[in-house]
């Protein structure tokens, strides 16, 4: 069993600066979560505390039910891939990956069968003649991931590890270390994982939870559908999904929204009515089209512009001052994007979808 728990865990650097703030958090055995969040919302600095590459100045770190806070990392049975991983130039795929092994004095036959099954869960076993200045970035990184494998960890840790990939290799690669874990899980050996990453497309695609940071603080801890669904806050919500929420202004009154001119009634059940005053009303833009849907409001605008993206048109427009994007589909949108700027058009907002939150930000909690 390889839980790894946070309690109260707090870092304070050196020159005084308090990275952490009181985390608390359950990353359960054989889990893959993902720390994300902007730069700077301290992800590094606590995966690294759990790596054991930098102190713990408050609270506890537990790994498989272990206290490790005075652990070495060599003690702690994790292994960790960073965004700038170095293999050694003159030594073979196979020998980059056995090194450690070697290191360790674990036997050749040994070596030899760990180093081939990583080989093999990669599909790189093309590869292991070959020298690091033969392989491509995305093979590369392979090797890196595979140089963890082989240490057989009960905790894997990722710093950023796809960051220094082209977008298709990205891509590649997020489906490969999904699977991988996954296989290693059906294998019998579950390994617990945490990902960090500040791309929130990696953190939705690869999570079984994510944990989403900003300023040392865990602002939700949830299943990626929990979190675009149910965002805790304001920041939670504009940092999940792409496009961003619209977030806007408005003012709550006796159970409806008003924002530039516009009355929205808010379906009741979604909501423990806030006192009346300053909110945020949040709505993705995939919760707005041009066609009514149960629950939907019809809301004037006029158009800004058109962004075609393929299979879909980002649409922007202006309703009562406010600004607004849709996210609609392409077919859809046909009939509106030849129109000029400035035109009017009839909205559906989806109020189903409609998010409140608190006006501050500083308080941001979700109203729902
Ligand atoms: N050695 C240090 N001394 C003082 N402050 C530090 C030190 N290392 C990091 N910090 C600060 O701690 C905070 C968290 O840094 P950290 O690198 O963990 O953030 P991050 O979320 O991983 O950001 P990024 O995505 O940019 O790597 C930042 O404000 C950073 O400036």
């Amino acid at each position: 069993m390889a839980a790894v728990s946070l309690r109260k865990v707090e870092k304070t650097y050196p020159n005084g600066f308090k990275a952490v703030h009181g985390v608390d958090l359950d990353v359960r055995d054989g889990e893959f979560m993902v720390f994300v969040g902007p730069s700077g919302c301290a992800k590094s600095t606590l995966l690294r505390m759990v790596a054991g590459l930098e102190s713990i100045t408050g609270g506890e770190l537990h790994i498989g039910g272990r206290v490790v806070n005075d652990i070495a990392p060599k003690g702690r049975g994790i292994a960790m891939v960073f965004q700038n991983y170095a293999l050694y130039p003159h030594m073979t795929v196979y020998d980059n990956l056995a090194f450690g092994l070697k290191l360790a004095k674990t036997g050749k036959a040994e070596l030899d069968r760990r180093v081939r099954h990583a080989a093999q869960l990669l599909e790189m076993e093309h590869l292991l003649e070959r020298y690091p200045k033969q392989l491509s970035g995305g093979q590369a990184q392979r090797v890196a991931v595979g140089r963890a494998i082989v240490k057989k960890p009960e905790v894997f840790l990722f710093d950023e590890p796809l960051s220094n990939l082209d977008a298709k290799l990205r891509a590649a690669m997020r489906v490969r270390l999904t699977e991988l874990h996954r296989s290693l899980r059906d294998a019998g050996q579950p390994a617990t994982t945490i990902y960090v990453t500040h791309d929130q497309t990696e953190a939705m695609t690869m999570g079984e939870r994510i944990c989403v940071l900003k300023a040392g603080v865990i602002q939700q801890v949830d299943t990626p559908t929990a979190l675009y669904d149910r965002p805790a806050n304001a920041f939670v919500a504009s940092f999940i999904g792409s496009p961003e929420m619209n977030i806007v202004p408005a003012q709550w009154r006796d159970g409806a929204v008003q924002l530039g001119g516009v009355t929205l009634p808010l379906p009741p059940q979604r909501f423990n009515a806030p006192a009346a005053g300053a909110v945020q009303f949040g709505l993705r833009p995939e919760h707005i089209g041009l066609a009514a849907k149960p629950g939907s409001i019809a809301v004037e605008a006029t158009l800004k512009f058109c962004e075609h993206m393929g299979a879909e048109v980002f649409t922007y427009v202006d309703v009562g001052g406010v600004a607004f994007s849709a996210r609609l589909p392409a077919e859809e949108a046909a009939r509106i994007t030849t129109l000029p700027r400035g035109a009017a058009l009839t909205l559906h907002f989806h109020m189903p979808h409609a998010h409140l939150f608190a006006a501050d930000d500083a308080g941001l909690s979700h109203l729902a």
